[in-house]
């Protein structure tokens, strides 16, 4: 697997406080990677040092092979749209497209004008004076006409109506497509990332508690139904995640790498959603990166 970002070990400290510690992870090339984990699991201060923004307190992390932000090459190579997606309110729309075309090297001027004329803005329009969603497009618009070999976006849709919200996740898939871009994107909106993300990793407590491809790991994980047995006993293979017990049931979701065939059980799937709850709500396995990472 080609890593666009790797870390080891990565940490960040505040005071006497860590905001990310020993946090070891490899988001792979070509993907669109989905960064998922409760408030205060490292996300932003990892997407921040990801671009360079911050400096590591310890440990390492690699960015399309090198330092982040560590020359012009590094510098051009990496999009950020940050979680205010931030731009110059006294600025117009065709200021902020000058400015891009001024700062960055591999400026694709026609791509910046082409997705403003389709979404219908005016370049004389100030930034300031656009809605959320619309200031949230201007954002991503600048980190597209860039043409970075990687995007990186902090919970962009954030603040959007589902509407806003849908047309800057299509906007985004198109770009992923036609660009062959690499993207991150960190969200606590599970149903966006499953319509956008083809890869997945679930960050808690600065951990990875799981990660792998959509597709993998909806296929390797199973909701099973019994009658209400404890303790439980599964054949070798299948790590228990979560057990919920009512008067009479059992519940449980399982990892299996193999179907599960076995009369004892009732075995459906098991959503996204549900998944990244579980997985959520593990305690962190501390000091070693996950045992139960999916690789294509
Ligand atoms: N500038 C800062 N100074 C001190 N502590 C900070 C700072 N930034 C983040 N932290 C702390 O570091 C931890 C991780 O924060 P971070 O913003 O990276 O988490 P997150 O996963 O992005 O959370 P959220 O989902 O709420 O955005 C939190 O406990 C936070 O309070």
């Amino acid at each position: 697997m080609t890593a666009v970002l790797q870390t080891q070990g990565l940490g960040k400290k505040y005071g006497r406080r860590w905001a990310l510690r020993n946090c070891t992870l490899d988001v792979p090339a070509g993907r669109v990677v989905g960064l998922v984990g409760p408030n205060g699991a490292g996300k932003t201060t990892l997407l921040n040092l990801a671009v360079g923004q911050l400096q590591p307190t310890s440990g390492g992390i690699t960015v399309l092979g090198g330092r982040p932000a560590s020359g012009p090459e590094q510098l051009a190579g990496v999009g950020f749209v940050a979680q205010s997606t931030p731009t110059y309110a006294g600025l117009s729309i065709a200021e902020h497209l000058r400015l891009g075309a001024r700062l960055n090297p591999g400026w694709d001027g026609a791509v910046a004008r082409d997705r403003i004329g389709r979404l219908g803005l005016d370049p004389a329009q100030r930034a300031g004076k656009l809605s959320g969603g619309q200031r949230a497009q201007l954002a991503l618009t600048l980190g597209i006409a860039k043409r970075p070999r990687l995007l990186i976006l902090d919970e962009p849709v954030a603040a959007l109506d589902p509407l806003a919200r849908s047309e800057f996740l299509q906007v985004l898939m198109e770009a992923a497509a036609e660009h062959r871009l690499s993207v991150v994107l960190s969200s606590h909106l599970v149903a966006d990332l499953e319509r956008i993300c083809d890869h997945l990793i679930v960050l808690v407590d600065s951990r990875v508690q799981v990660a792998g491809g959509v597709d993998e790991l909806l296929a390797t994980h199973h909701r099973l139904t019994g009658p209400r047995l404890h303790p439980v006993r599964l054949p070798a293979g299948r790590h228990v995640l979560s057990e919920r017990y009512t008067d009479r049931q059992t519940t449980l979701i399982v990892r299996a790498d193999t179907p599960v065939f076995d009369p004892a059980w009732t075995v459906g799937p098991v959503g996204l959603e549900d998944l990244v709850l579980t997985y959520m709500a593990r305690p962190t396995d501390t000091g070693r990166q996950s045992a139960l990472e999916v690789q294509r």
